[in-house]
């Protein structure tokens, strides 16, 4: 027995599954999911210090790179003041004019502790707003647990074959209207038919939990016109791409305005922080200016306001972005040459530092039909070659992986040559 064995045999006797979060079971790719001890800029270790290439990076949060020295350092510096106080505190507002300097579309926000609670309360929000019940979501996108939001859901839902959950009251689910990503045509249908029962699209404006899926041309504008023609409130989930794939994340990348935007991940620098934000019209609806309650014991932590904004600072450096656009494709181009030479089926996606991988025949994949497509025996078994030979992937065939600035060019040389003997056997 592995220590990770061990320590999983451990966990299962108390903890559901022996997980905090589901996906971390490996059981989209079996197996026994490793524990980790340490990490540092692109590598994890595990309970035993093999040493792994990280392309999850926490899911996302780590775009500097594990343990960052000077987020490091500023949590430390926090830490030493005070965890938490249940009041406000200096930093947090000035966090909050960080996220709208940066997103001009958010005249103010309001800081919580996950995605998930970040976009449950952009519902209720949109919902108390325009004084109406249905909302659009997209097959294959993941927003989190909440129960409107958990029907027809991507990423660990979907790797466990339920992507809408038991437990979910059938009347809540109902009100929430599931169309296929990057089908726009549907989208224009929908609301001819409902546009004035709906109280907002919700969309990842590049999808990431559903592998990578970005968004087709015109889509996102789509969303926008429909929603202006029926006053319904358009929400971008930006908890994977904010600050991931721009520094004004999807919504500066593709030029679309959203009228709320959800954030998560990198906004709190590797500890757990959320975030949604908009017009000042829509947010003063929410408790104490307005009617629609929301609230949180822990919001706006100051240490992990601390590691956010430090965050945010590092990655505005000139030429981050371009940086990370290149060595992401740099990385692609490689296990795509390394794939072709072995005669592998094999796609690839990328939208700055986000990327997914897909063993299909197809070379352009923008829909979840295509998605669900894709041979994931195949990905199971590239997965444990990968792992074998230190390089630690998404264990499941429907997220999306990142790169973070601390990877090297050996790095991603040591990743390409791992999959072209992982291709090649
Ligand atoms: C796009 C998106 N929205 C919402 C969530 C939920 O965030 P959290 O896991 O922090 O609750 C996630 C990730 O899980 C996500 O990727
Ligand atoms: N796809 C999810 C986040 O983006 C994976 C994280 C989780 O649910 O544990």
């Amino acid at each position: 027995m592995t220590l990770s064995s061990e320590l999983y045999s451990q966990a299962q006797h108390v903890i559901p599954g022996g997980v905090n979060s589901p996906v971390r079971a490996f059981k989209g790719v079996g197996g026994t999911p490793v524990y980790f001890d340490r990490a540092q800029g692109a590598y994890v270790w595990d309970s035993e210090g093999k040493r792994y290439i990280d392309y999850i990076g926490s899911w996302g949060p780590m775009i500097l790179g594990h343990t960052h020295p000077a987020v490091i350092d500023a949590v430390k510096q926090s830490a030493e003041k005070g965890l938490s106080f249940g009041a406000p505190t200096e930093i947090e507002t000035v966090m909050a004019q960080k996220v709208c300097e940066l997103l001009p579309s958010i005249d103010m926000v309001r800081m919580v502790s996950s995605g998930t609670e970040a976009t449950m309360s952009a519902l209720r929000l949109a919902r108390g707003y325009t004084g109406r019940d249905k909302i659009v979501k997209f097959e294959g996108c993941y927003h989190g647990h909440s129960d409107s939001l958990l029907v027809k859901a991507g990423s660990g839902a979907l790797t466990l074959g339920v992507p809408s959950s038991p437990g979910v009251p059938a009347a809540l689910a109902a009100d929430t209207i599931t169309l296929a990503y990057n089908d726009s045509d549907a989208v224009r249908q929908t609301f001819a038919e409902l546009g004035e029962q709906i109280a907002c699209i919700i969309v990842e404006p590049v999808a990431g939990n559903m592998n990578c899926v970005p968004p087709e041309p015109g889509f996102l504008e789509t969303l926008r016109a429909v929603c202006d023609q029926y006053g319904s409130v358009l929400i971008f989930d930006e908890v994977m791409t904010g600050f991931r794939v721009g520094l004004q994340g999807a919504q500066g990348r593709y030029g679309i305005k959203p009228d709320l935007t959800t954030l998560g991940k990198i906004i709190g620098g590797g500890l757990p922080v959320g975030a949604f934000g908009g017009s000042r019209k829509i947010m003063e609806h929410l408790a104490p200016l307005g009617p629609v309650y929301q609230a949180g014991t822990l919001s706006g932590c100051p240490v992990a306001m601390a590691a956010g904004l430090k965050t945010l600072e590092l990655i505005a450096a000139p030429g981050f972005y371009d940086d990370l656009s290149a060595k992401t494709a740099k990385l692609l181009q490689g296990l795509q040459a390394a794939a072709d030479h072995a005669g592998i089926p094999f796609a690839t996606n990328q939208v700055g530092g986000m990327f997914g991988l897909f063993f299909s025949e197809e070379k352009s994949i923008s829909r979840f039909a295509q998605v669900m497509a894709c041979d994931v025996e195949r990905f199971k078994r590239f997965f444990h070659a990968m792992l074998d030979q230190g390089v630690y992937l998404a264990p499941s065939a429907f997220e999306a992986g990142f790169v973070s600035a601390a990877h090297s060019d050996e790095d991603l040389q040591a990743t390409i040559a791992a999959a072209a003997a992982a291709f090649k056997a």
